[in-house]
């Protein structure tokens, strides 16, 4: 018994793997839920469907624009790229382009609130998924509190300088505790998450009149600048050092510093069950938030290099000290609005994704189930906001975040390579059973019995497919008629198509592993050299066979369907999504280890209150793992099934 399923779903990488001979419960850690099993579970109320394309890139644009290009622009020219400032912007948005378009493709497939740690759940499996939701939640609360506590400098700025804030919201110093306290960045926070809690729309509208001043900040910087560029001879160009003055190595490592500008783009994704067509308009809204924001950088960073040259830059406030220098004083304040309405927007973008997630963390039953909880009259998950913004008020008044924004980067990039990596899964070894509420056991074991013989009798081995010739006839055969895959299921489940998904999950897996050495053997780590080159030739090789191997072997055909209905597929799959890969673990590679060794504390945490109460509490946790061409049949014949 159980021939049918233990002949396939064995995918490594896929992370499936059977514990018995018959359909049954899975190891905690490697469960993956169901496409789209938000839609059977919510029940409850549901969020509000009421945002479409330009609400989302006033999300999209809002959240990515913060701090970064308003600072980084004078460090990244001075240290690294010179001249060529905007080309390191130019090689940063392509490095997030490549995550969008993973993004894009997962967003518009499964369309939930969770986000990454959604897509993870669905392709990789729970522990991975719950370390992903694990470390998202330490970006979002650490990355808004410190954007929160940048606020009040610039606040104050445009009220004339350091000390002229009134007193009630001016920072304070407590020398009994050693704390300076920011009651202006609580203040701050406080108004968001009052905002987000009132309705989705009435918050992207307000997020979008900020984003509107701050793009025109933006706009202005570039017409004045051009304008002063002309006026002046663009200084900053005629230099003899040229526009590579620290080399091309120098303008890359300019890249992964601007990379930091780029984040926030993600935040789209976790609005996916507020969008009103998210099958089209979610990859829609973060490419055009992605190629507005990538225009804006490079635009900025093009006039600015040509200002000043790029050793007299001014690394606090770049940009209105190179207005300054030019006898523009009062742009300082154009300046100042532009910075402080992007780091509230910003401050925005923090505090929208996390309850989301919340939510889905807990309606998958991994976190209580007060989070899931969504007001009736805002459709907002009110209850996980408010908690939010308390948690995030607390650390931005009471500390200086600045030196753990490290550990923003690391939720971000961790998130960012489970993305590809569930692309790859997605296309290679999708989930092919659906877990069911162990309560349909008997209309589960009628159907199995019903199936049992057909199957064994069609599952023969067949020795000569090989990987090179994917089985023509059966894609065919699928492709043409997709109602007869869902008829007849038993066609797929020949042998030849779970060596295939065997081949793709193990494969995937080694391309990691090579990813992993190679990026390890390119770090700043201190590593002897013979292991450098030992993990480089090892790794490079890895990856080149990982990405022939998956190039020749034949994807899942679902993706013409999905296709050919309007949703958005990632182009180049596998060479896009591995590259996707290479450079985010490389950044998080080289992100230090003191940043590291903070984040394993919170990880290990995390660990902890997975094994104490996830683990038990997931509503996968009896669940009965069948078929998907089952599924529908187990549900038909189930008198209990409640939609
Ligand atoms: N969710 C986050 N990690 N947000 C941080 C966004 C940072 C933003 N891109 C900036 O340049 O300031």
């Amino acid at each position: 018994m159980g021939l049918l399923v233990d002949s396939k779903g064995e995918g490594g990488g896929g992370g499936s793997g059977r514990n018995g001979g018959s359909w049954g419960g899975r190891h905690s850690l490697i469960r993956r839920k169901q496409v789209d099993s938000v839609h059977v579970k919510s029940g409850g109320h549901q969020l509000a469907k009421e945002l479409t394309v330009p609400h989302l890139v006033a999300i999209g644009v809002g959240s990515t624009i913060g701090a970064g290009v308003y600072i980084l622009v004078g460090t990244v020219a001075r240290e690294h790229s010179g001249p060529a400032l905007a080309i390191s912007f130019l090689i940063a948005g392509i490095a997030a382009a490549l995550s969008a378009f993973c993004y894009a493709e997962l967003a518009s497939r499964c369309p939930s609130a969770g986000s990454a740690y959604h897509y993870t759940y669905i392709c990789i499996g729970e522990g991975v998924a719950w370390l992903v939701g694990w470390a998202l939640i330490l970006e979002y609360t650490i990355g808004g509190s410190a954007v929160a506590r940048g606020i009040s400098p610039n606040l104050a700025l445009l009220f004339g300088g350091e000390d002229s804030l009134p007193a009630i919201i001016a920072r304070q110093h407590i020398p009994a505790l050693g704390l300076v306290v920011d009651p202006c960045a609580a203040i701050l926070v406080f108004i968001v998450t009052g905002l987000l809690c009132v309705g989705i729309k009435e918050s992207t509208v307000a997020q979008g009149i900020v984003t509107i001043a701050n793009v025109c900040a933006m706009i202005f910087v570039v017409v004045a600048g051009t304008y002063l560029g002309f006026k002046s001879g663009w200084t900053g160009y005629e230099l003899p050092t040229g526009y590579f003055p620290f080399g091309v190595n120098g303008m890359l490592a300019g890249s992964a510093t601007v990379f930091f500008a780029y984040i926030g783009f993600d935040s789209v994704a976790s609005t996916a069950e507020e969008v009103k067509n998210p099958q089209r308009d979610l990859p829609l809204g973060i490419g055009a938030a992605l190629s507005i924001c990538c225009a804006l950088y490079m635009l900025v960073s093009m006039v600015i290099v040509g200002l000043v040259p790029y050793y007299a830059m001014d690394p606090d406030t770049p940009i209105s000290s190179a207005f300054a220098s030019h006898g523009m004083q009062w742009a300082a304040y154009v300046i100042t609005v532009g910075a402080v309405t992007a780091l509230c927007s910003t401050l925005m973008g923090s505090i929208l994704p996390q309850p989301r997630i919340l939510m889905a963390m807990s309606r998958d039953g991994l976190l209580p189930p007060f989070f899931a909880d969504i007001n009736k009259k805002t459709q907002v998950p009110v209850k996980s906001t408010i908690a939010t913004g308390i948690c995030c008020a607390v650390l931005a008044f009471f500390m200086d975040v600045s030196q753990l924004a490290g550990m923003v980067s690391v939720g971000t990039l961790v998130a960012f390579t489970m993305v590809a990596i569930s692309v790859l899964i997605l296309r290679y070894v999708p989930p092919d059973e659906v877990p069911m509420p162990s309560s349909l056991r008997e209309s589960i074991d009628s159907v199995w019995l019903r199936h049992g013989r057909n199957s064994q009798e069609i599952n023969v081995e067949d020795p000569k497919t090989s990987v090179t010739k994917p089985l023509l006839e059966e894609v065919n055969i699928t492709v043409e008629l997709p109602l007869i895959k869902k008829q007849l299921p038993l066609i797929n489940y020949t042998l030849s198509e779970a060596k295939r998904r065997k081949i793709a999950g193990w494969t995937i897996m080694f391309t990691c592993v090579g990813v992993l050495l190679l990026t390890y053997s390119a770090s700043d780590l201190a590593i002897p050299s013979f292991l450098r080159y030992t993990f480089c030739g090892g790794g490079g090789i890895l990856l080149l066979l990982g990405l022939i191997v998956l190039t020749c072997i034949d994807q899942d055909d679902a993706r013409h369907t999905f296709g050919h209905t309007g949703g958005f597929l990632c182009p180049f799959v596998p060479l896009l999504p591995i590259i996707c890969i290479l450079i985010n673990v490389y950044l998080l590679i080289n992100l230090g280890a003191d940043t590291w060794a903070r984040v394993a504390v919170w990880l290990l945490i995390g660990v902890v209150v997975y094994v104490f109460y996830g683990r038990s509490h997931s509503s996968l946790e009896d669940a009965v793992y069948v078929p998907v061409a089952h599924a529908d049949e187990i549900f038909r014949s189930s008198e209990t099934y409640v939609a």
